[in-house]
This record gives structure tokens, sequence and C-alpha cells, in this order.
């Protein structure tokens, strides 16, 4: 299977000396999507920030895409620029994903960064928007918007720029019930591969077919075989019950 984002032997500790990454192996491929769990503060978002190429790791290599991302134990900042457009993340904190006056220009900001025309990128932000049901939120000041306003306009950021893999950090986070199941069943529908780090263990057995969980500095694989996902289920936006 086509290795989309893997650990070699990766090392990285905080400057508080806690140990996220121990001579870390992991590989997600092409149709992998996958959950990590674990005690708050053993380092999972730290471990999305290093697949980004956000921190450099101690030691050790990242490879995005199949290509190689340190070069001579060095972070190779040419190679993650080359392939973070491909990979979409969303941090768990929303305020360092919307830097932008209004929603709209946080939305359209990628799309506009990848080359698509003003046009065009404002046609594929309102999209998304609408996608995630808050396209009235689109002249807003992003700055304004509630907790769970910022995580559905930070998710379409990312969604906006029709990443091939998407990384989410705590995405349900803030949100009501139905937006909770709309985050479901647009996640179950576009059938991107997946990192999901989330104490939800309903969100993650909707989501994943395998599940880790990060122990000193370890990712040890709490599922022994793939799980099956459930169909995916077009009626349950709109009220009901997250069950
Ligand atoms: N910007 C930072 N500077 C220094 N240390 C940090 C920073 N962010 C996190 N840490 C430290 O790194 C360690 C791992 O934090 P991280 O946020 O990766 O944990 P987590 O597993 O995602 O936790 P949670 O489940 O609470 O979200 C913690 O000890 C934390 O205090």
């Amino acid at each position: 299977m086509t290795e989309l984002i893997a650990f070699d032997q990766l090392n990285y500790s905080r400057p508080n000396g806690k140990s996220c990454a121990e001579q870390l192996d992991f590989t997600l491929s092409a149709g992998e999507r996958i959950a990590i769990t674990g005690s708050n503060g053993c380092g999972k978002s730290t471990l999305l920030q290093l697949i980004m190429g956000l921190l450099p790791a101690d030691g050790g290599d990242v490879r995005l895409f199949g290509e190689s991302c340190y070069k001579a134990n060095c972070l190779n900042e040419k190679m993650f620029r080359r392939h973070r457009t491909r990979i979409g993340l969303v941090f768990q904190d929303p305020d360092d994903q919307l830097f932008c006056p209004t929603v709209i220009d946080d939305v359209s900001f990628g799309p506009l960064n990848q080359g698509f025309s003003a046009c065009k990128a404002h046609q594929k932000a309102m999209a998304t928007l609408n996608l995630l049901g808050i396209s009235e939120l689109a002249e807003c000041v992003s700055y304004q918007l509630s907790g769970g306003q910022k995580r559905l306009v930070a998710l379409a950021t990312v969604l906006a720029m029709d990443p091939e893999v998407l990384i989410l950090d705590e995405p349900s986070n803030d949100l009501d019930l139905e937006n909770q199941h709309r985050l479901v069943e647009i996640l179950q529908q576009c059938q991107l591969p997946l990192i999901l780090v989330s104490h939800d263990p309903q969100l993650r057995s909707k989501l994943v077919q395998q599940e880790y969980c990060l122990k000193n500095g370890k990712l040890v694989q709490l599922t022994p075989q793939k799980m099956k996902l459930p169909d995916v289920d077009k009626s349950m936006i709109r009220g009901g019950e997250y069950t």
C-alpha cells in the first residue's frame, strides 16, 4: 500500500523533558483511518506538529508521501513545504488556525495560496461553508465567533484546500449534537485517509479502523485487527441523538 505519512525512529522531547516520541516507528498508508488516544499531555498534539514539520525532531525521520523530510538530521523545510498543503491539519485550538479578519477571508486563504483565482477561491470557500452548514457566518469576524463556530470554520479552512490526508485534533470539542452528527457524516463521506486525535470513543468508533495509544513516546496498537467502519449514515444530521 502507498505510504502517506511515516515516522522512522523518531525522537522528540519537549523543553520540560516530556518525551513525546522515542525511537517511534509509524506508518499511515493510503486508505487507512486511524485514531491516537492517550492521557492528557502525553504528546498527541506534539506528534501532529512533528508530522507537519512545525517542530524539529531531535532525531530520526519523518517521511511524507514517501519522501524523507530530514537531511543529515536537520529538518528540510523545502520538503515539508512541498507536501504540507497536501495534508489538512485542524489544530486543537481553532485560534491557531484563524487569523484573517472575516470567516470568508480565512476559508479563502488556503485556496488563494494554492494559486486559485480570487473568484475560484471564494467559490471553493463558500461551497465548503455550505457543506458544513455555516454559510451564514461568511462575513462574520472570525475572532468574535463562538467556540463551536470557530471549530467548524477551522475545519472549513482545511477542507477548502481539498487535502489528500486529514489530521484532526479533537474535532468534536465544543460542537453541539447537530454539528457532531454533521461532522461525522462529512468525514464518513469524504473517505480521506485520517489521523484522528480524540478522547471521544464514540467519534473514534464511527470514523477509524484502528486505534493507537501514545504512551511513553511509543504508539501502542489497541486494536489487533482493523475494525469495520459503520456504513455511511446519511440520516443523522439535523436533530436526532448522537448514538
Ligand atoms: N508550546 C509548547 N511549549 C512547550 N511545551 C509544550 C508546548 N505545548 C505542549 N507542551 C508540552 O508538551 C507535552 C505534550 O503536550 P501535547 O499538547 O502534545 O499533549 P496531548 O497529548 O495532545 O494532550 P491533551 O490530551 O491534553 O490535548 C506536555 O507536557 C505539554 O506541557
